[in-house]
């Protein structure tokens, strides 16, 4: 177990004063390497869906916008890899409401797999009808990325400054929801990330 709680003021302060941080080494080898592993064994055995754009009835599997599989994690389910993960977030939004009073009730996640050169083009977290999402949560499960391989998070800071995160193994991207649009640039590698969000109302996951 990493040192996370001791990060976690420092981390909540820079949420606070920029919107968006990035932690590395949130996970370690090792917990990134049973996450990866957990997500591989499970896409083995067919559990993954092709991602979806939008909410309830008006959602549809749109590849031209986002090329993503996923498999929803079961809190009531938790695995031994995922269970550092649960944990952490349950600190991250115990203390979130305690310092910066957000009222969030519940955190929804998923494994997300882009296969080789697919993307998710600039989008928002935050539904038009649909304010429950707070906090995006985005943690990489790749081993030895490199810049090269492309993949990156590029994070919209405003309509013409952009910031690009790579997606090393064990680093976590927290941003608010509602503010920042962002894209995922397509990979010449597999791209594995557990991804998810901080809400302020309970409940079965919106989309995808
Ligand atoms: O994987 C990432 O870096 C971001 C994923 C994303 O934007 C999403 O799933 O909404
Ligand atoms: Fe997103």
């Amino acid at each position: 177990m990493n040192d996370f709680a001791a990060q976690l003021p420092h981390t909540i302060d820079t949420l606070a004063e920029q919107g968006w941080v990035v932690l590395d080494d949130f996970l370690t080898e090792q917990e990134v390497a049973a996450l990866l592993a957990e997500g591989q064994g499970r896409q083995a055995a067919g559990e993954f869906h092709q991602a979806r754009v939008g909410r309830a009835e008006g959602r549809s599997v749109r590849t031209a916008v986002r090329g993503d599989n996923v498999r929803w994690l079961d809190p009531a389910q938790r695995s031994a890899a995922s269970q550092c993960y649960w944990q952490r977030m349950e600190a991250l939004q115990a203390e979130l409401n305690r310092s910066l009073f957000l009222g969030i009730q519940s955190g929804e996640f998923h494994f997300a797999h882009y296969p080789v050169a697919t993307f998710y083009k600039r989008h928002l977290d935050r539904f038009r009808d649909d304010d429950a999402r707070v906090i995006s949560v985005v943690c990489y499960l790749n081993d030895d990325w490199q810049t090269s391989h492309g993949g990156q998070l590029r994070l919209w800071l405003d309509e013409n400054d952009s910031l690009d995160i790579d997606p090393r193994g064990g680093r976590l991207v927290l941003f608010l929801s509602d503010r920042f649009w962002h894209e995922v640039l397509p990979a010449q590698r597999e791209r594995w990330s557990l991804t998810g969000w901080l809400r302020r109302s309970s409940g079965i996951p919106s989309s995808s």
